[in-house]
């Protein structure tokens, strides 16, 4: 007997081909944005055991390690400062510190490649002693209103600096309408996008990254302002308020245990670009799967991505950056 003509399906996607036309949407070298770490040490190179492949890099070797990859493609990285011989005070005072690595590091980037995109991560917890994204009460609790007023004025003097986009990753209440507002008062907010990181979980798969930047709390936890990890429908409030308080690109973090709120910013945020981050515990996974003999390293750093693409995104945080990069020539 004759199969019904709708359980017909193989034909569609028989050939490399035409199984490329069958993805939503397919990964390009423009989607990707690499998360790099800038030491205060000019001259530094510095593996980061746990970020297998990922550096701390000095300003002055920026050349020799984005050289090669702007060659290859790259359009955009993200910046995050790991300042080493700074003092770190109550309110993340090296964070715009115009000799401090992330400045420089724009000037740097600016002057080396006009063309490359430089996103800068606006947060305070690798720059203040207690190591929390925002200031505190003597309680230890956050302080809302100063928090946001320091975090608009770092993002200000990182778009003054020459940044292209400013991404606030601390999560305290209201600070994109403030950042927004700080970059219009600067007469930036034409010149510099606003990424907000909107619906940033708490989540155990940072810790290479904390490890890296050296930001992890020196008490307690972020839970009073990530989110939680099974808050579907405060995700969902995060990602309108942003939009309402004048964000251009929405995020979401970490990406892969997250696919349907990437889906549900897609729905709820239909006219802003999408990102999301594969952050350094992803990374590390799927790179530590690799290794055990769990599945191809590639295929699997595709299959990671292809599942973002599909959720809706639009731009993916990477460190896979330089692997996709040389993957994508073939
Ligand atoms: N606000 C700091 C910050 N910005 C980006 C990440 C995570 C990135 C990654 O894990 O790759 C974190 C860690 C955290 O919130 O503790
Ligand atoms: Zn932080
Ligand atoms: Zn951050």
């Amino acid at each position: 007997m004759a199969m019904e003509i709708s359980s017909v399906l193989q034909g569609g996607y028989n050939h490399p081909t035409s199984r490329t036309w069958q993805s939503q949407r397919q990964l390009t070298k423009s989607m990707l944005m690499y998360p790099i770490f800038i030491t205060d040490e000019p001259d530094a190179r510095v593996e980061i055991a746990s970020l297998p492949g990922q550096c701390r890099w000095g300003v002055n070797r920026l050349k020799e390690f984005l050289g090669p990859l702007v060659q290859m493609g790259l359009k955009s990285v993200i910046l995050f400062g790991v300042p080493v011989h700074c003092n770190k005070d109550e309110r993340g005072t090296p964070a715009d510190d115009p000799e401090g690595p992330v400045i420089q590091a724009i000037l740097k980037l600016r002057s080396l490649w006009p063309d490359l995109y430089i996103a800068t991560d606006v947060c305070l917890c690798e720059y203040t002693s207690h190591g929390h994204c925002g200031l505190l009460n003597e309680d230890g609790t956050i302080d809302q209103v100063p928090s946001v007023a320091r975090l608009a004025e770092v993002a200000v003097n990182y778009a003054k600096a020459g940044a292209h986009c400013v991404a606030p990753s601390d999560m305290m209440d209201g600070r994109i309408r403030a950042i927004k507002l700080g970059l219009i008062d600067a007469g930036l907010a034409n010149k510099c996008l606003l990424m907000a990181y909107s619906a940033k979980f708490a989540s155990s798969l940072y810790g290479p990254f904390r490890d890296a930047a050296g930001s992890a709390p020196s008490f307690g936890n972020r839970k009073c302002y990530q989110l939680p990890p099974g808050a579907k429908g405060l995700a969902r409030r995060a990602i309108i308020r942003d939009v309402n308080e004048g964000a251009d690109v929405i995020m979401v973090k970490p990406a892969m245990p997250y696919l349907d709120v990437i889906q549900d910013a897609a729905e709820l945020a239909p006219n802003h670009p999408l990102a999301c981050y594969q952050v350094s515990g992803e990374f590390a996974m799927v790179v530590a799967g690799a290794e055990k003999g769990v599945y191809d390293l590639k295929t699997m750093a595709f299959e990671s991505v292809e599942g973002m693409l599909r959720a809706g995104c639009t731009l993916i945080l990477t460190y896979f950056t330089p692997q996709f990069l040389e993957w994508l020539e073939a």
